[in-house]
C-alpha cells in the first residue's frame, strides 16, 4: 500500500494526475493522502511509462514487422503440419472475422498467432513491444491486468488487432472456454479473506483453529456438528472469514510449488512462554517470499512464563514490528486455550481484509482450488474446493483437474447441502468422475462436452507443467537465453553451517552490484539443507546455495524430482565469484556434479599398510571406484577426495550397489567415525 502523494513524488507528476489515471481505471480515490495498492500502483506507473514513450520510428517498426512475418511464416508452417496430422472437427478453431487493419500501414496484412491464456508480457514478446505498451492498450480495451496475468482468448484478439495484427488461432489451442478473464473492476466485489496458520510446532496453530471453529461456529449452530473440509469460514458482525483447515508453511509452500497462491493473509503463531523458533523464522521466510499479509498472534498468554514484549522484540528482527513501535504488523495477544484475544484477532483479520480491499466478481462462472479430495464409499469422488471468484451453482458442469462432471451437491464445513457457493467459500463438491489432486483447478463451464474438453486439456496441462517444473533457474544457465535489458531477480536460499559464515557470506553478496540484476535472499539460516528449503525453491523459482552444509537424503531426492539447483561450496570466494559470474552471464555451462549414491559407515578396522578402512553399507544408488567422495557428519562436510580402495570381501571391486556392504577407504584421509556417510558423486557437463 502506498500513498497517492508518496507515489506522486516518486513519479514526478502531479497527485491530480495520478487521481486522474485512476478514475480512467474506474478507481475511486479521496485525495491524496489515499492509498493505492500494488496492482493500482503498477497501473499508474505502467501508463505513466506508456506516455512518456517516444514513438518508435518508422523503420524500426518496420524492421519489427518484418521479423514478426518471419517468426508467422513459421508458425503458419508448423500450424499446418499440425493440421494435417490432427484432424478435429470438434475442437474447430474459433476464428473471428478478419478485421481491417489500420495501423501501422505497410506491406500485406500480418497474421500473429495467438493461444488462449497468453500473458501480456508473452504478446509484446511475440510483436516486439514493450510490456507496458500492451498494458497500456489493455487499459484502453478497460481492462486491468498484470504482466503475468493469463488472458483470455477474445481479450488477445482485440489487444493484437489494436496493434494492427491480424489474430489467427493455433490450432492445437483452439478451446473456446476462458482461460482467465480479466475482470472488469466495476464487476468487483468484497469478498471474505482466505487465512493460513503457520508457526513452530506446538506453539498452538491447531489448538487456535479449533477454538475459533468450536467458538464462532458450533456454539450457535444448530446441531453442533463441524466437519473437517480442509478450510472452515465463520462470521463475525455479518463479515466472513475464511481460515484454510492445514496449519503450517509445508503445506502452504507445496500448494505454492504447484502454481497455487490461495492464501490472502498469514497469521503468525508464537507462543510466548517460547519465543521465536526455527519454523517461526521458516514461516515468516515462507509467507514473504509468497508475498502474503502477515499478523502476529502472540499465543499462551494464559502460561505464567508469558512474555509478549519478548516475542515483539524478537519478531522485529525480521521485520514484523509492531504498529505500536511505529511498524506496521498486526499483533495480537491470544490464548487458544481460553479464548482471550480470539474477537480481537478475529477483528483484525477483518480490519486488515478491509484495507486490503480483497475482491473477487461473484458473477461469471466459478473458479476454485482444491484443498483436498478423496474417495467415499456411498458418495464418489468428494473435492473440497475454494471458490476464487464466480459462483458456482448445484447443476454447473465444472471441469477439476483432470476430472470432470455435473455439480450434484455442494456441502459447506457445517454439512449443510447449498444451492450455490460465491468466492472464498469452502465446498465439498459431489458428481465428479474421478478423484482430482490438491491443487487442481476448479473451472466451471458452459456444458458438458466443454468440462470434458477442457478436462483433457487440463491432464496435457498438467503433464506439460511437470516438464516445466523441471525447467527450474540453475545457476550456470542463470543470463542465458534471457533479454538482458530486463531486470532479472536472482532468488537464493543460503544454507551454512554457521553463523559467522552466513553473516560473511550475506555481506559479500551485498557487495556484488550488476545493472538490471537484483539478488534477494529469500531465506538463509544455518544447518543441513532440508525438504522445505527444497519446497520453498520450487515454489519460488530459486537456487539452493549451501556452505559447507550438504541436503539431506529426502531433500536431495525432492530437489531431482523438483528440477532445484542445489549448489555446495567449501569456500567463501568460490561461491561469490560462481555468484558473480552467473549474474554477468560469465559462468560457464559447467561440470555439475551427479549424486550415485551414499554408504553409511558401519564400522571402522585399521589395515596395515593401507590405513583406516570403513566397512560400509550402500544405503542408496551405488558405489564406484572411480567416483568422488564427500564425507558426511550430520549432514555437515568433514572431507571432498577420492577413494583410494573399494572392496567386497577381500576383492578389489569396480562397484557396489545398494543394499550391499563393502571396504572403503578414502585418499589422505582417516578422521572416519561410525555412521558417517560417504556421499559418492561424479562430475558431468551440463548444459543450458
Ligand atoms: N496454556 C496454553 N496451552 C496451549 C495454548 N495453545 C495451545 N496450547 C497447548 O500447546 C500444545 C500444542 O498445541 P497445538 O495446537 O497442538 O500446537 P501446534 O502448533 O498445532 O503443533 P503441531 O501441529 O505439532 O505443529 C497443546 O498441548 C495445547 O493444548 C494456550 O493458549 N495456552
Amino acid at each position: 500500500m502506498k500513498r497517492i502523494y508518496e507515489l506522486s513524488r516518486e513519479l514526478g507528476v502531479s497527485s491530480k494526475k495520478i487521481i486522474e489515471i485512476l478514475s480512467g481505471l474506474g478507481v475511486t480515490v479521496k485525495s491524496s493522502l489515499s492509498s493505492v495498492g500494488e496492482e493500482e500502483e503498477f497501473m499508474v506507473r505502467s501508463t505513466i511509462e506508456a506516455e512518456n514513450k517516444v514513438e518508435v520510428s518508422k523503420e524500426t517498426k518496420k524492421e519489427e514487422i518484418e521479423k514478426v512475418e518471419v517468426e508467422n511464416k513459421d508458425l503458419q508452417k508448423e500450424n499446418a503440419t499440425k493440421v494435417a496430422i490432427k484432424e478435429a472437427p470438434e475442437l474447430a478453431t474459433k476464428e473471428k472475422e478478419t478485421e481491417v487493419i489500420e495501423e501501422p500501414k505497410v506491406e500485406e496484412k500480418k497474421i500473429l498467432y495467438i493461444s488462449d491464456g497468453m500473458t501480456p508480457r508473452e504478446i509484446a514478446q511475440k510483436i516486439n513491444v514493450k510490456e507496458s505498451e500492451v498494458i497500456k492498450k489493455l487499459i484502453k480495451l478497460k481492462t486491468l491486468a498484470t504482466i503475468n496475468q493469463a488472458l483470455n482468448i477474445s481479450l488477445i484478439e482485440s489487444v493484437v488487432k489494436e496493434f494492427g495484427y491480424e489474430p489467427k488461432l493455433k490450432e492445437e489451442e483452439s478451446l473456446t472456454f476462458e482461460e482467465t478473464e480479466v475482470e472488469n473492476v466495476a464487476d468487483l466485489q468484497p469478498r471474505p479473506p482466505i487465512v493460513t496458520v503457520m508457526g513452530h510446532v506446538d506453539h498452538g496453530k491447531t489448538t487456535l483453529l479449533d477454538k475459533i471453529q468450536k467458538t464462532k461456529i458450533a456454539s450457535k449452530e444448530f446441531r453442533g456438528i463441524t466437519q473437517k473440509i480442509g478450510a472452515y469460514q465463520v462470521e463475525i458482525n455479518g463479515k466472513k472469514i475464511t481460515f484454510i483447515d492445514t496449519p503450517g508453511h509445508e503445506a502452504f509452500t507445496a500448494m505454492r510449488a504447484r502454481g497455487a497462491n490461495v492464501t490472502d493473509i498469514v497469521i503468525l503463531v508464537v507462543a510466548a512462554d517460547d519465543g521465536v523458533k526455527p519454523q517461526t523464522i521458516e514461516a515468516i521466510q515462507h509467507a514473504k517470499a509468497a508475498g502474503v499479509q502477515i499478523m502476529v498472534a502472540i499465543n499462551k498468554i494464559d502460561k505464567p512464563g508469558a512474555q509478549p514484549e519478548k516475542i515483539m522484540q524478537q519478531l522485529t528482527e525480521y521485520g514484523l514490528i509492531p504498529e505500536e513501535w511505529g511498524g506496521k504488523t498486526i499483533f495480537v495477544k491470544v490464548s487458544a486455550k481460553t479464548g482471550e484475544g480470539i474477537d480481537e484477532l478475529l477483528e483484525m483479520i477483518l480490519l486488515l481484509a478491509e484495507i486490503m480491499e480483497y475482491k473477487a466478481n461473484p458473477k461469471t462462472l466459478a473458479r476454485g482450488l482444491v484443498l483436498e479430495a478423496k474417495l467415499e464409499k456411498n458418495r464418489g469422488p468428494v473435492a473440497t474446493v475454494l471458490i476464487q471468484k464466480g459462483t458456482l451453482r448445484v447443476g454447473d458442469f465444472v471441469c477439476v483437474g483432470a476430472a470432470s462432471g455435473k455439480v450434484r451437491a455442494l456441502i459447506n464445513d457445517r454439512g449443510k447441502r447449498l444451492k450455490e457457493a460465491g468466492p472464498s467459500t469452502p465446498v465439498e463438491i459431489l458428481g465428479i468422475n474421478m478423484v482430482p489432486e490438491a491443487g487442481d483447478s476448479l473451472i466451471a463451464v458452459k456444458s458438458d462436452k466443454e468440462a470434458k474438453l477442457m478436462a483433457e486439456k487440463m491432464l496435457n496441462r498438467k503433464k506439460e507443467l511437470q516438464i516445466q517444473r523441471m525447467k527450474k533457474p540453475t545457476l550456470s544457465c542463470f543470463v542465458q537465453g534471457t533479454d538482458l535489458s530486463e531486470v532479472k531477480e536472482l532468488k537464493l536460499i543460503l544454507k551454512a553451517d554457521s553463523q559467522g559464515s552466513l553473516e560473511a557470506i550475506l555481506t559479500s553478496l551485498a557487495k556484488i552490484k550488476e545493472e538490471n540484476v537484483t539478488i534477494s535472499i529469500l531465506s538463509s539460516g544455518t544447518g543441513g539443507i532440508s525438504e522445505s528449503d527444497v519446497m520453498l525453491a520450487s515454489a519460488s523459482q530459486a537456487i539452493i546455495i549451501g556452505f559447507n552444509v550438504r541436503p539431506s537424503n529426502t531433500a536431495l531426492k525432492l530437489a531431482s524430482e523438483e528440477g532445484i539447483d542445489i549448489r555446495t561450496y567449501r569456500v567463501i570466494y568460490d561461491l561469490i565469484e560462481d555468484i558473480s559470474k552467473a549474474i554477468k552471464g560469465l559462468l560457464p555451462p559447467k561440470y555439475e556434479e551427479t549424486i550415485l549414491g551414499r554408504a553409511e559407515v558401519r564400522q571402522t578396522f585399521k589395515v596395515p599398510k593401507i590405513g583406516l578402512v570403513a566397512g560400509c553399507y550402500v544405503v542408496d544408488g551405488k558405489v564406484t571406484r572411480d567416483a568422488k567422495v564427500r564425507v558426511l557428519r550430520d549432514n555437515v562436510i568433514i572431507h571432498e577426495g577420492e577413494l583410494s580402495s573399494l572392496k567386497r570381501f577381500k576383492d578389489d571391486v569396480k562397484e557396489v550397489n545398494q543394499g550391499y556392504e563393502c571396504g572403503i577407504s578414502i585418499k589422505d584421509f582417516h578422521d572416519i567415525k561410525e555412521n558417517d556417510i560417504f556421499e559418492i558423486y561424479k562430475l558431468v557437463e551440463v548444459a543450458c
